[in-house]
């Protein structure tokens, strides 16, 4: 008989157990609905009654030797576009073009012309894009003509690996590469669409000269790697430029290798007098979070711009729950004014610089197809730090003092959304 109470006792507690977790699973989970709805709202109406007016300073494309090359700055979407579209009716041999979002509108157009073109006038044209990122990009934009040197690599919407949990078989391509002719090589943060023509501060990069191989081979990689049947092999030639100066890192969740994450570490943990980082969307991961509050407390100037109100407000929620220990570690935190800040760069000690499409979260570290260049160089670094300053002077300084003023209803919502970082 006492045995059988035990027995009755033990599934009681396990039942009262599971009830109070489906409880509390329940509970939060309803609470953080709530957060990103409310949330969700107040941007809508905020953005309505004041929207940004997409006026930033940017700085003219300049252009620095590096190593055997020369690299160009790009600040503004409306030069980059002509640049890259002059060069695309210049090709003679091949484009290798590919995107994370490419818009069906009038830029959009310009680009899908302009390789058509090319790929008729006899150019071999490599096209690949995003699947998720253009779901809502109408089908017809997304068909083309079937040409013997057009080949176009849709990258596919649905991962299978979400469902199997095999890492290997997820992710985004997130990558934004141009190279013509194994020339010239640009990568960076702009994708393709007239909000970004002129509304959107971002930063790209042009390499042109031997140095454009590391983004035409990492290109091909790709090409390679996640080509379908009917698409051709492109020939892997190997290296045919080497300069430490200036190199690729490409986060590969197929091959399981993230290395960009790597370059960031590194060169935060190697950081003796400053590092300016500039980020559309900031969600820090244990160890970069880590590095950077080290840097600081040693004596490094670590400031951080990032957009005040971004595209993607959950996500600058879910990054707000890092700025007291940021803050308190003495990094500074600069919030861009009155337009979208989307670049992916960083600076370190005027002498090395990172530019690309990885953000700083956990989706571009560690879950998507990302690609930057690392290159080290006094005269760019130099250039990439008057660029800061310039966009330095649009943002405002988000003080300690000030964000402990921030009410309850802020932390909380803050609480709620932060668990909701590593999707975002
Ligand atoms: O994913 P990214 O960094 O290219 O940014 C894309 C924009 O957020 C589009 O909404």
């Amino acid at each position: 008989m006492p045995l059988r109470l035990g027995r009755l006792s033990r599934i009681r507690t396990r039942r009262t157990l599971w009830r109070a977790a489906k409880w509390y699973l329940g509970t939060v989970t309803t609470l953080q609905i709530g957060a990103v709805v409310t949330v969700l709202a107040v941007d809508r109406v905020r953005k309505r009654r004041k929207p940004p007016s997409g006026m930033f300073p940017h700085t003219p494309p300049e252009t620095v030797p590096v190593a055997d090359s020369h690299v160009t700055t790009f600040t503004y979407g409306a030069d980059l576009y002509e640049d890259m579209l002059a060069r695309i009716d210049a090709a003679e041999h091949t484009i290798y073009f590919e995107t994370f979002i490419w818009k069906a509108d009038t830029v959009g157009h310009r680009f899908k012309d302009a390789l058509l073109a090319a790929a008729r006038r006899g150019v071999e044209v490599f096209v690949v894009f995003d699947g998720w990122g253009n779901g809502v990009v109408p089908p017809s934009f997304k068909r083309f003509p079937s040409m013997p040197n057009l080949h176009v690599l849709h990258f596919p919407f649905f991962r299978p690996g979400l469902l199997t949990f095999n890492v290997r078989k997820t992710g985004r391509d997130h990558r934004k590469v141009l190279v013509v002719d194994g020339q010239s090589g640009y990568v960076g943060g702009y994708n393709i669409g007239d909000l970004y023509a002129t509304q959107w501060r971002d930063t790209h990069i042009r390499v042109d000269g031997p140095s454009a191989w590391e983004l035409e081979n990492a290109f091909v990689d790709f090409w390679n790697d996640n080509r379908k049947r009917h698409h051709p092999e492109i020939p892997d030639k190997g290296a045919r430029s080497w300069d430490a100066r200036i190199r690729v890192a490409q986060n590969a969740p197929t091959r399981l290798i993230f290395p960009v994450r790597g370059i960031y570490l590194d060169a935060i943990d190697r950081a003796q007098h400053h590092i300016y980082i500039t980020q559309g969307y900031f969600i820090p991961d244990r160890e970069i979070l880590h590095l950077l509050k080290a840097a600081a407390r040693r004596g490094v100037d670590v400031r951080v711009l990032i957009p005040e109100v971004s595209n993607h407000v959950v996500a600058d929620w879910a990054a707000r729950s890092y700025y007291s220990e940021l803050l308190e570690a003495g990094v500074t935190i600069w919030l861009y004014q009155d337009a979208m800040v989307h670049a992916k760069t960083m600076t370190v000690d005027g002498r090395w610089t990172t530019v690309g499409t990885t953000n700083i979260d956990r989706l571009s570290m560690t879950g998507n197809f990302e690609i930057n260049l690392e290159m080290f160089d006094r005269d760019l670094a130099q250039l990439m730090e008057k660029i800061f300053l310039a966009d330095l002077s649009n943002c405002r300084q988000l003080t300690l003092e000030e964000w402990e003023r921030r009410g309850l209803l802020e932390r909380v919502g803050e609480r709620l959304l932060k668990p909701l970082g590593p999707l975002l």
